[in-house]
């Protein structure tokens, strides 16, 4: 790539970022953060060598059929990588990369934070304190469920998955999961984790399901409202993924006839909407995608963005290449 590329940045990203990426490329910030348009993305992809993307960005078919030839490389800030069609990028030779890893700690932190928070009703005691309506300590109230004993269903157990697995030992939780593939038996030993080949069978017996596993053309909608309705009545169910992977109008029919005890969801299904009805229920602690949102993590995956780039740009494979093959 010759002179400096012309790097467009769709949102705000950490000022250590941005002022690295000024020294290093050309670059083009969105300075008010606005979630962009479907036609400034494609006035971005007109003009971009490198386009640096967010989850909030659509870079669908109809984005990209619209790109110049010299957009060659999509540096996605963030790890999940639905809002690209990969297919399209692909064919028309454009590399795209991510940034794993670096969020993995501070997600599942989350994950375990919403765990406790809607097995203890943290946030409807919060509530209550917040309404004035406290009337004091009583001895069966704001009765939660124990957890430490209890059954984790992890559904994914990749990096995340893993690092959920590892916390919730800590807690004293029984760790099961489901998985495309098996891990290495040294993980799961490391793990004391139970495999579950059979999707069906572990939902019906888990006391809390943690969904970690990314949103692919396989797993939208993998917690079908069929597959929904096998989990028992007591269960949590905890996202800190995607809200693709669950049917959230089926989910939210259960929670509100509590066939279902509980859920804990940081994704949506059409974010920033949500099912209205989730906003009216006890039994759901509502997060606003921040599963990975630290200060930390947002500028160690900025310094992955500029590896990738500026591998790229020096005419090299960057290190976080996303294929396809392995989604
Ligand atoms: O990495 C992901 O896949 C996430 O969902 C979040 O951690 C990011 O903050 C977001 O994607 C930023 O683009």
């Amino acid at each position: 790539m010759s002179n400096k590329p012309l790097v467009v940045v769709t949102r705000k990203l950490p000022d250590v970022i941005e002022t690295r990426m000024m020294e290093l490329f050309n670059v083009r910030l969105n300075l008010d953060d606005h979630p962009m348009t479907q036609a400034e993305m494609i006035e971005a992809v007109k003009a971009a060598d490198i386009l640096v993307p967010t989850v909030t960005d659509h870079i669908d078919a109809a984005v990209l059929s619209q790109a110049g030839p010299q957009l060659r490389l999509i540096a996605s800030f963030g790890t999940g990588v639905d809002h690209i069609d990969l297919a399209t990028a692909r064919q028309r030779g454009i590399t795209v990369t991510n940034t794993p890893g670096v969020l993995t700690e501070d997600t599942a932190d989350m994950t375990m934070a919403l765990i406790l928070a809607v097995s203890r009703r943290v946030s409807e005691g919060e509530r209550l304190i917040r309404s004035g309506k406290w009337q004091g300590w009583g001895p069966m109230s704001m009765l939660g469920h124990r957890i430490y004993g209890k059954r984790l269903g992890i559904i994914g157990m990749g990096r995340i998955g893993q690092a959920v697995a590892r916390r919730a030992r800590g807690f004293g939780l029984s760790v099961h999961y489901h998985n495309r593939r098996r891990v290495a038996p040294a993980v799961e030993q490391a793990l004391e984790a139970t495999y579950w080949e059979s999707l069906d069978q572990m939902l019906a017996r888990m006391d809390i399901i943690s969904v970690n596993c990314p949103h692919t053309p396989a797993t939208y909608h993998l917690l079908s409202a069929r597959r929904l309705k096998l989990l028992q009545k007591h269960v949590y169910l905890v996202n800190t993924a995607r809200g693709e992977v669950v049917d959230e109008n089926a989910l939210t029919r259960m929670l509100d006839k509590k066939e279902i005890a509980g859920a804990g969801l940081d994704v949506f299904e059409h974010e920033p909407a949500l099912n209205p009805k989730l906003l009216r229920l006890d039994n759901v602690v509502l997060l606003p995608h921040m599963g990975s949102a630290t200060i930390e993590g947002r500028v160690d995956m900025g310094e992955k963005v500029i590896i990738n780039i500026k591998t790229f740009v020096d005419g090299h494979k960057p290190p976080d290449r996303v294929l396809e093959a392995l989604l």
